[in-house]
């Protein structure tokens, strides 16, 4: 073949690969624009079910970028909407054959979670953001919407709480928030949600208060029951406190803040602790896999902050347990097969038994003839430290408990501990304070699977040995343990300090300062009644007022009142609980603090008060 021959059959194959190669581009961008399409009308099918929500209050911006993406980028966030129940940063999938299994998601065989851990972050970063506001973590979702499904909401553990939900009850489950948050602040939230994801194409698009033109035109793509199933949800959503979805941007800030290990939030009464502790435990509930605890000492406590957790955080309530300290102890026990047999008043018997035969007549009932003293000497001191020998008791610093012991007193207290040790064991019991021993002791050898986070409220309750039990649950581990307190609080002291527990809070301590609680002159009288009270720091040393550094509200000054009798005085308070009623008080806006119980029943006409006096009779009014 001559010259001319070949290079015309090199043309020729360079031509034919050039077609092919074409005919391959050209096949990827129909398929490119195939796939387009469908997002383009998936994203505008979901716009439509979507839109009863614009009359439920709800903003919608549509095709934002991602925040922080690079400008041109194509990345987009379908739609962010911004209304009474929060905001939800929604993404619609045209996923066909989706299940959720064990917190991740399978499209068919395939595990498609990781695809969506990028939008679960631009829910994280909005979060923080926003709590640069005050809005609280929780208040702001990730929803990703199946076009053409039915499917019921399920979060992701794994992604950080984000919800897969089918396309027809998507907008019942966003409306099912309810009114969480107020015109104002809602216009606030607004404003940050508008700025924070940016408009996409060069022109910047005013801002779009309603659902698109296109959008009203589709098809109803709901049924009648389906919208009025959205409307439904809204109205029966619970209502909810102030604080549940608005905080002090610094609480806000509080909540999601990441500490390398064991915490403690301090802070006078009423600065809004337990408000941080409750989000907190849902903030980090949606963060993990696992479950976060949230104990106190006082065992009715939990049953209130759990209902508290339903309205403020239904969606983590499952991975958030809360329990008294000693119910949590007996529960480790069981689990581990242990059986305990707590009979309170068997182990009453067995104390006087130990204190008649080794306390009342010796040195310790010269001392203080009441037992009650010395029963809490072993039960917060001795027990509750953990102490095994008397070498560790002899010169044990004991603050808080009032009354100096001398070496010999103290030989006398562990004589009268070890023949109560010897009556409990002859009898086959254990008292409250074995049970925290056992528990904390099967932690450490066997540790617990399951529980990532433990949340301590009026954490300056517990006994040491109390302390280090939960922290073994946890030990120290990035946000493991957050305790909550205040030195101030001491209502059982235990005289030891959180080194002695094996627990250091070193750069991880954090005041709060604003009492949202009380008026300025409550807790100007109440510092007033206290001033001068010792009082010991869980942190050692002699302890720290918490006083509030600033209190918002402000209400009447209040009046301090003495009696000749009880009589007198019983008949002045019914006489001004009847001027309050009277002068169109609501009886629920009214509180009545006894000592005890009995006084309690006594004021609610259940016992006769002297004088046979009696409050006026409204199920509202309640004597705590
Ligand atoms: N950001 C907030 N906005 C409005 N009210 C708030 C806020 N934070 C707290 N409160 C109110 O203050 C009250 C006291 O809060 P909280 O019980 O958390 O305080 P605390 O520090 O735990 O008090 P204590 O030490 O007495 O237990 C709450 O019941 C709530 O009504």
């Amino acid at each position: 073949m001559g010259q001319a021959g070949a290079s015309a059959g090199v043309e020729a194959r360079r031509q034919s690969a050039l077609a092919t190669e074409l005919d391959r581009r050209a096949a990827e961008a129909r398929a490119a624009a195939e796939r387009w399409m469908i997002a383009h009308r998936t994203e505008r099918q979901v716009a439509g079910t979507l839109a009863p929500l614009t009359a439920c209050g709800y903003t919608f911006l549509h095709d934002r970028g991602w925040p922080g993406a690079r400008r041109g980028s194509r990345s987009q966030i379908d739609h962010v909407l911004v209304g009474p129940g929060g905001v939800f940063i929604v993404d619609t999938k045209s996923w066909r054959d989706v299940t959720v299994a064990g917190g991740r998601i399978f499209r068919g065989q395939a595990d498609v979670t990781d695809d969506l851990s990028g939008l679960a972050d631009v829910g994280v970063g909005t979060e923080g953001v926003l709590a640069e506001l005050g809005l609280a973590p929780g208040e702001v979702h990730v929803v990703v919407v199946l076009a053409g499904s039915a499917m019921d909401p399920v979060p992701l553990a794994s992604l950080g709480g984000l919800v897969v939900v089918g396309e027809r009850r998507a907008s019942a489950f966003i409306n099912g928030f309810g009114g969480r948050l107020t015109e104002r602040q809602l216009a606030v939230v607004l404003g940050a949600v508008n700025a924070h994801f940016p408009v996409l194409g060069d022109e910047p698009v005013p801002l779009d208060l309603s659902v698109a033109e296109p959008v009203l035109d589709e098809p109803a793509l709901l049924t009648v029951d389906e919208v009025a199933e959205t409307f439904l949800a809204g109205m029966l959503a619970a209502p909810i406190e102030e604080w549940m979805a608005f905080l002090h941007p610094d609480q806000a800030r509080l909540v999601r803040r990441s500490f390398s290990g064991p915490a403690r939030i301090r802070g006078a009464a009423g600065t809004g602790k337990t408000v941080v502790g409750l989000h907190r435990a849902a903030y980090l509930a949606r963060a993990s896999t696992g479950r976060v605890v949230v104990t106190t000492f006082v065992k009715t406590l939990p049953a209130v902050l759990g209902s508290l957790l339903h309205r403020l955080a239904p969606d983590v309530v499952e991975r958030v347990e809360f329990t008294g300290v000693h119910s949590f102890a007996v529960r480790v026990l069981r689990e581990r097969g242990q059986r305990v047999s707590l009979d309170l008043g068997a182990a009453n018997q067995a104390f006087n038994y130990a204190w008649n035969r080794a306390g009342k007549d010796g040195p310790l009932g010269e001392l203080d003839p009441n037992s009650r003293y010395w029963r809490d000497e072993i039960a917060k001191v001795i027990k509750g430290r953990g102490l095994s020998t008397f070498e560790q008791y002899a010169d044990l610093p004991r603050a808080g408990r009032r009354r100096p012991l001398r070496i010999e007193q103290r030989r006398a207290v562990w004589q009268l501990h070890l023949a109560y040790e010897g009556a409990l064991r002859e009898r086959g019991l254990v008292d409250f304070e074995d049970l925290i021993l056992r528990a904390e002791a099967s932690l450490r050898e066997t540790p617990m699977q399951g529980v990532d986070h433990v949340i301590i409220d009026e954490a300056q309750d517990l006994s040491c040995a109390m302390l280090r039990m939960l922290h073994a649950v946890v030990g120290d581990r990035p946000d493991g343990l957050t305790l909550i307190g205040d030195g101030q609080q001491t209502i059982y002291p235990g005289g030891y300090s959180l080194a002695e527990a094996g627990i250091s809070v070193a750069g991880r301590g954090v005041v709060l300062a604003t009492n949202y609680r009380n008026t300025r002159e409550i807790a100007l009288f109440a510092s007033a009644v206290v001033e001068g009270d010792e009082f010991v720091d869980l942190e050692g040393g002699p302890g720290r007022a918490d006083a509030a550094a600033e209190v918002i509200r402000t209400g009447p000054s209040p009046t301090l009142h003495s009696f000749a009798s009880l009589a007198l005085h019983d008949a002045a308070l019914v006489s001004h609980v009847r001027t309050l009623v009277a002068s169109d008080v609501d009886p629920g806006d009214i509180g009545v603090l006894t000592a005890t119980n009995r006084d309690a029943l006594a004021l609610l006409g259940h016992v006769p008060l002297s004088g046979g006096l009696s409050f006026p009779r409204d199920d509202q009014l309640a004597a705590v």
